[in-house]
């Protein structure tokens, strides 16, 4: 897959840019603070609806502008296709081959994208929040049904949360309500731990080898998911929605006390092992670091196995945090086969051979040239 040609209008700090990309290797320089980043950002927003580093829609649209606009031209297996979005206060418009799409999970998934930036070195390392959110991002970019249940299911926990605090004041005594809305969490829930069970097994098998072989066969990588209940990856949907709803019957004293959901897809987390030992707690940096390298580099494979089309590589400054055998292992993985693009405040750190087949772009005060 192919960004061809990029705009952006009234995005951060491009008032106006448009760009043809004609190579598979575009080098974005730049000082800092110029919109190295925020083009970036821009090329992942086009493609996920949502920003990596903010929930705030609104900070996207230049200060003192109505709204902010998105498009790209792409290629996918000879065939064109454009993709636009518009980002104002009244919220998001998306379209594809110029026609407005309904639903922003319809839209989603069109352009396949990964961002690998210096904070993804956290993915081990950091709070489950930052696990969850990546597997929502790789799920949701493959499978819109996963999408459309996630954001239901958010829908509901906020009914819900909302709900537990009237009992919590009692403002509200009748429990029946929460019945209803347990249950509708229940089943959505399960559908939701069903894909990340399935979605952890096809991510284990790619990262596996990758892991192994940046580690020199030194190291076995194994990955876990652990679910907020004690639920097999054998059971099916029904037994799910049974634990679950066991889960909250046990806990509802509790859920009422704090006014909170206290179980759910939005308490999950994965463990990483290398060697049997869990790495966020025993691995060294550099053991975390080849990981989460290993996690990123897998998820190319993976989405290459779910579509059948390499996505496009987003790497926002992160060549210079890894270390030349990490790089060049990085670099050798995607050689010829994936359009990437790559920001730096300096060529010194990047190998030659990749500059010698790179575009390069210098980028000053939100303008490229
Ligand atoms: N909504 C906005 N409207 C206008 N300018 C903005 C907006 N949001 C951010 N900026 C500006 O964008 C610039 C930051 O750009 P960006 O984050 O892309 O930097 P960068 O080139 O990646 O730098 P670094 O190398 O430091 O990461 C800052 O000058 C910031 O003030």
């Amino acid at each position: 897959m192919y960004l061809k040609e990029f705009s952006l209008k009234n995005y951060r700090n491009y008032e106006s840019l448009h760009v043809q990309f004609e190579n598979k290797v575009n080098v974005i320089i730049g000082e800092n603070a110029q919109g190295k980043t925020n083009m970036m950002e821009g090329i992942y927003v086009l493609a996920m609806a949502k920003s990596h580093r903010t929930s705030n829609d609104k900070e996207l649209i230049q200060w003192e502008k109505e709204y902010a606009k998105i498009e790209g031209r792409i290629e996918k297996q000879n065939r064109f296709s454009t993709v636009e979005l518009i980002i104002s206060n009244k919220g998001k418009k998306a379209k594809l081959n110029h026609l407005e799409q309904k639903k922003l999970s319809e839209y989603v998934g069109h352009v396949n994208v990964i961002m690998f930036a210096p904070e993804d070195l956290n993915l081990v390392k950091g709070s489950p929040q930052i696990r969850r959110r990546f597997i929502n991002m790789e799920i949701g970019q493959v499978s819109p049904v996963y999408l459309h249940q996630l954001n239901k299911y958010q829908k509901i926990i906020q009914q819900r949360n909302h709900y537990l605090k009237l009992l919590q004041t009692r403002k509200q005594t009748d429990e029946k309500m929460l019945d209803v809305l347990t249950l509708q969490l229940c089943e959505t829930a399960s559908n939701i731990i069903k894909k990340r069970y399935l979605f952890v097994k096809q991510l284990e098998k790619w990262a596996q080898p990758i892991h192994s072989s940046i580690s020199r066969g030194m190291e076995e990588l194994r990955i876990q998911y652990k679910p907020s209940v004690d639920v097999s990856e054998e059971a099916d949907l029904s037994k799910i929605v049974e634990v679950y709803y066991d889960r909250f019957a046990k806990i509802r004293e509790k859920e009422i006390e704090r006014g909170t959901t206290l179980a759910g897809p939005h308490r999950d987390d994965l463990i990483f092992y290398v060697n049997g030992r869990d790495v966020q707690t025993f691995g060294s940096q550099g053991q975390q670091r080849t990981t989460a390298l290993s996690l990123k580099l897998a998820e190319i494979d993976l989405i290459h196995e779910e579509i059948g089309d390499y996505p496009v590589l987003l790497l926002d400054d992160v060549l210079s945090e890894l270390d030349d055998f990490r790089q060049s292992h990085l670099l050798n993985a995607i050689q010829g086969k994936v359009q990437t693009f790559v920001t730096t405040t300096s060529v010194d750190g990047i190998d030659h051979k990749t500059l010698k087949e790179a575009a390069i772009y210098r980028v000053s005060s939100g303008q490229l040239i």
